[in-house]
């Protein structure tokens, strides 16, 4: 096998009322460069990647090796070095990007030919995201939803035209824990009206009415709401950024990350006045990614020769 380098975007889940269904890939990466060698070996090249053990304790090769051992294959020894710009644990995807790169990783060692539908039901059923699995293996805007045999139906919306600007706090939020604070049901009532806000939301992107998506972004009301007392400065960056024409703010994910949704071109500026205001954040202006999941051959100087 030639070296290959897969490479996987982040993602940020929910924008508001998209709750478990809405995504978008934004660029910011995690790489796997691998080429075969006698034994296993993966090495970290991003100092804020967990550490581990021993390469069985990876949770990429762990990924790689279930997906292997359910087509009956065994993963053939090989180097990876792993790169992330992908912040932990914050609302970014990164163990969806994680996941989907070790299901990939199989894929290439082992010649399983997955379809793109194989690989985001695997990446669901492992991770339980669909919602950032989709964005981060299509890449853009995608809409997606489980149906009752579990397969993931999914659809991408085109564009949108629009600025990102993400605020990372210094502290992580584990996604299991931010949903443990969500309630486990909700009343026919609270349901109708939030998925009525989602659906408007949807039609809004999908009419480029961004004023009216940003409107609805704010409106969530089936996880925004309680999870906001864990978010720092929650309310502050909705408010500065609205002030600063962004069309809405929203927990990217799980938290505690915010993203805002801003007119093409107003990114730099809102992530300037931003980054004055919340001196302690990593506040970035971020585009969208629309190619999803790469892989590449590259030489040895690490140089793309073909896809
Ligand atoms: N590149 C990676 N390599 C190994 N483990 C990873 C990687 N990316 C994420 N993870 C695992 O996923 C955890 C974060 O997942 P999660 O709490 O769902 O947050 P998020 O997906 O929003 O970043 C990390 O603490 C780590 O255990
Ligand atoms: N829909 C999920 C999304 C979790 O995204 P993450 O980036 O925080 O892992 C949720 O809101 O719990």
């Amino acid at each position: 096998m030639s070296p290959l380098r897969i490479t996987v975007p982040a993602s940020s889940a929910n924008i508001g009322p998209g709750f478990d269904s809405v995504g978008v890939a934004v660029s910011c990466f995690l790489i796997l460069d691998v080429s075969e060698q006698d034994r296993w070996e993966i090495r970290h090249k991003s100092s804020h990647l967990p550490t581990f053990a021993e390469y069985t304790d990876h949770f990429i090769y762990q990924i790689a090796r279930r997906t292997a051992e359910y087509h009956n294959k065994e993963l053939p020894a090989c180097k990876v070095l792993v790169t992330s710009e992908i912040p932990l644990a914050r609302g970014f995807g990164s163990s969806a990007s994680a996941a989907l790169a070790g299901i990939e990783l199989a894929n290439q060692l082992c010649d399983l030919n997955l379809s793109d539908s194989q690989k985001l039901k695997y990446g669901t059923e492992i991770e339980g995201h669909p919602d950032n699995i989709a964005p981060a293996l299509f890449g853009g805007l995608m809409v997606t939803a489980v149906s009752h045999d579990d397969q993931v139906e999914y659809i991408s919306v085109p564009g949108p035209e629009l600025d990102l600007i993400a605020y990372i706090p210094e502290t992580e939020l584990k996604t299991e824990e931010a949903r443990r604070i969500l309630p486990e049901n909700y009343s026919r009532g609270q349901a109708a009206r939030a998925s009525s806000v989602g659906n408007l939301m949807i039609a809004s992107l999908l009419q480029g009415d961004y004023q009216l998506a940003g409107r609805m972004i704010e409106l969530d009301s089936f996880h925004e709401p309680y999870r906001a007392p864990y978010i720092p400065n929650y309310q502050i960056i909705r408010r500065e950024a609205s002030q600063l024409g962004a069309y809405g703010s929203a927990i990217s994910g799980a938290g505690p990350t915010m993203v805002s949704f801003a007119p093409k071109g107003y990114g730099p500026r809102i992530a300037k006045h931003m980054t004055t205001l919340l001196p302690e954040y990593k506040v970035m202006p971020i585009k969208i990614d629309s190619k999803g999941l790469q892989v590449e051959r590259v030489n040895l100087q690490n140089t793309i020769v073909a896809e």
